[in-house]
């Protein structure tokens, strides 16, 4: 299979390439960049010298080339790009994974709008685009031609909360998320924010009250519950480069033990092949499940039985965002789910 990476010198663009560099069913792979066009990217990143495995010459070409070539195309462009690919995509008979936002909130216009500041400017590709989370949406995943990856703290957010709340357990009126971020989140264009000297040897929260993952997490959780979820979130940028915790408080409709809820999560995750709960006592960290496609989950009751708090970790990079999107590409392609994602987290 030819896979196609658009915007493949970004930071979620260049790490689509190392895992699909790895992955058995890609035979080969076509990059574009609009900065470096006609560049090799083991010139923009050393770290690849050596390592094409004849899939790839290297060179970066136009976005237009790399859908007449692929048969999966990745988007991993800033937001409001990736439509015309899309479009460009379903009329060729090919595929789209994208990793911006623009495929995150299906027909719901509106909210995309209020977010995010852009009208759709091809309707119809919102009709068909199905949200790529596996563990939600696995088999609509299984049969669409466009897909939305989610955003990386909303997929730590919404695997902590899913079994509570499809269960009832959790009060809807007010669950609090609480993340931290790696730098790697901002991507690779230098800024303020990821200046070393502003963001080493400092943690800060940011966007507070007004992120534009918090609709996404709403609109999951209240999908999970059946009725409207109000969801606070902060997000904080922590000086390290990878690495996601979303740490999440959910009041209970009543008092619940640690062992019941550990077997709340446990039956809803036991078919799983990227979601760990873990023993009761242990908690979650970003080092495990570092550049892999674990979100690990850590239960935690608190306050008298009333308070239930999880923590989740994964790798924004990996089932935060290239990982989880080859996940979906095994998914629509028929390939085995794991298959070139099932790296051992490094222990350090
Ligand atoms: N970083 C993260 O942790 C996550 C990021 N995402 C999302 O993935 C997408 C990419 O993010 P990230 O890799 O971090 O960002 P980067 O800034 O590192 O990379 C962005 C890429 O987009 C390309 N690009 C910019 N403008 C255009 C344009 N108008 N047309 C075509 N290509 C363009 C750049 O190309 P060139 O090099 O040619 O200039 C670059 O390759 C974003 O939508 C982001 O929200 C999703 C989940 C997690
Ligand atoms: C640390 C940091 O800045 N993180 C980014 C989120 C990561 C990202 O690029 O967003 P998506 O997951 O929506 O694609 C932010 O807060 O905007």
């Amino acid at each position: 299979m030819v896979a196609g990476i658009i915007g493949a010198t970004g930071y979620v663009g260049v790490e689509l390439v190392r895992l699909l560099l790895a992955h058995p069913e890609v035979s080969s792979l076509a990059l574009s960049s609009v900065s470096f066009e006609g560049q090799n990217i083991v010139d923009v990143y050393p770290n690849l010298r050596g390592m094409l495995r004849g899939k790839t010459d290297g060179v970066l070409t136009g976005a237009d080339a790399v859908v007449a070539a692929a048969d999966v195309v990745f988007t991993a462009l800033p937001h409001g790009v990736a439509e015309q690919y899309a479009d460009a995509c379903v009329k060729q008979g090919k595929k789209l994974i994208d990793l911006s936002a623009d495929f995150r909130f299906d027909e719901d216009e509106a909210t995309f709008v209020e977010w995010y500041k852009k009208p759709y400017a091809f309707p119809a590709m919102h009709s068909e685009s199905v949200y790529g989370l596996p563990e939600m949406n696995r088999e609509k995943i299984r049969k669409a031609r466009v897909i939305g990856n989610p955003g990386c703290y909303v997929t730590a957010a919404t695997l902590a909360l899913l079994p509570l709340l499809e269960k009832g357990l959790a009060k809807t009126d007010c669950v609090i998320v609480d993340a931290k971020s790696g730098i790697t989140g901002t991507g690779r264009n230098p800024s303020e924010k990821n200046n070393y000297s502003e963001s080493g040897e400092s943690f800060a929260p940011y966007n507070v009250g007004k992120h534009r993952h918090q609709p996404e997490i709403a609109r999951n959780c209240s999908k999970a519950a059946g009725k409207p979820v109000n969801v606070l979130f902060t997000p904080h940028l922590l000086p390290m480069s990878r690495g996601i915790i979303a740490t999440v408080y959910a009041q209970t409709v009543r008092p619940v033990t640690e062992e019941e809820v550990f077997a709340i999560f446990a039956e809803r995750y036991a078919e799983e092949p990227f979601v760990r709960v873990l023993p009761l006592g242990d908690t979650a960290t970003t080092k495990n499940v570092r550049l892999s496609n674990w979100c690990d989950l850590s239960i935690h009751v608190v306050n008298g039985g009333n308070t239930v708090e999880i923590v989740s970790a994964i790798d924004n990079m990996v089932k935060g965002a290239a990982g989880q999107a080859v996940q979906n590409m095994n998914l629509i392609s028929g390939f085995p789910e794991t298959m070139g994602i099932d790296a051992i987290p490094a222990a350090f």
